[in-house]
């Protein structure tokens, strides 16, 4: 497929981009930042002016495309990515600013022009635990896309509002528009460098609901959503299989949410942010855990 990508000179966007190049896909990324990933064509575009995305939307990608003589071809899907992805970067107006005009933009360019699908970051913050103000505790467990999506900080707001500004696109457009509540995302040099102190220190993870997200099998994820069709508007948890510390789930539990309801019985080390969604309707099957990449 020709994917349009935009973010993926970050750190989420550099692990899917190659992850969806390796499946053989076409790459294009949009991104006000450089990118040094090979075999990815790269446009410097501010997603905040809509008339930068809905020309890169509409123009070449590689010297290649010009050989054909047939014209700029169609992008079959964009992946939206880019985002200031969390609060503390810049002043709390200028994330939501940026996160939801770039988010408009891009649905806007993608259903006016004619782009069949379209896949975005959205977060686990949505939920309004990590970047609460104290300690909010889940309504429930494991928290899954029900849950609701009420937070009190900037960013997760402008995720929120990207969710329902996807929404209304579908509903007009009627193209595929898949939503992914992404948690925090590890790279495979942070299993060394971060989880150590996860399992001396468990209250580390408090804020991610003890979860996390390989980034490549976030990457897998967006692959599995880009070979599924028809879905509508969706959103999904995306985290893998484990906790992100050494606790079994009725350990977590006991310590930490004794109050906190559960929604049904759990696996002995079973991460506490469902994506029983994204295994059902897109045939998510995470690959990694910290386990592994410690033993090795
Ligand atoms: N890292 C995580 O743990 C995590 C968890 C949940 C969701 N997310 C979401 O995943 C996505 C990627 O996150 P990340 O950690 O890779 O962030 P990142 O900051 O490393 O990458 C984001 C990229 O977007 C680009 N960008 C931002 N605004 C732009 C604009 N207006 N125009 C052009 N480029 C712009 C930046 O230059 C950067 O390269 C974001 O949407 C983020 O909110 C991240
Ligand atoms: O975007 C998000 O949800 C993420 O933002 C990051 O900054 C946080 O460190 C991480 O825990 C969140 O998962």
């Amino acid at each position: 497929m020709r994917i349009l990508f935009t973010g993926g000179s970050g750190k989420a966007g550099r692990h899917a981009t190659a992850y969806l190049r390796d499946q053989g896909h076409r790459v294009t990324n949009l991104d006000w930042a450089p990118s040094d990933t090979p075999g990815i064509a790269h446009l410097t575009t501010d997603l905040t002016d809509a008339g930068q995305v809905f020309n890169a939307c509409r123009a070449y990608a590689s010297p290649d495309e010009l050989e054909p003589g047939t014209g700029v071809p169609q992008y079959d899907a964009i992946v939206h990515f880019a985002a200031i992805p969390a609060i503390l970067h810049r002043p709390d107006n200028e994330t939501y600013r940026i996160n939801t005009l770039s988010t408009y933009n891009v649905l806007d360019a993608a259903t006016k022009l004619g782009i069949p699908k379209v896949i975005f970051a959205s977060s686990e913050t949505t939920y309004g635990i990590c970047f609460a103000d104290g300690e909010v505790k889940p309504d429930y467990l494991p928290v899954d896309e029900e849950h609701p999506t009420v937070p009190q900080d900037s960013y997760a707001m402008s995720k929120v509002v990207n969710e329902v500004t996807a929404r209304s696109f579908q509903a007009r457009s009627g193209i595929d528009i898949y939503g992914l509540r992404i948690n925090n995302v590890i790279e495979p040099h942070e299993y060394r460098e971060m989880f150590p102190a996860f399992m001396e220190n468990p209250a580390l993870r408090r804020r991610n609901i003890f979860a996390y997200i390989d980034a490549r099998d976030l990457g897998r994820m967006v692959e599995c959503c880009l070979q599924t069709d028809g879905l509508g508007y969706q959103v999904f948890n995306v985290a893998n299989d484990d906790l992100s510390v050494s606790l079994t789930s009725a350990e977590v539990i006991e310590r930490f949410y004794p109050d906190v309801p559960l929604k049904r019985e759990m696996e002995e080390f079973e991460t506490f942010y469902s994506n029983e969604k994204a295994r059902r309707l897109v045939g998510f099957v995470p690959n990694h855990s910290w386990r592994d990449e410690l033993a090795q």
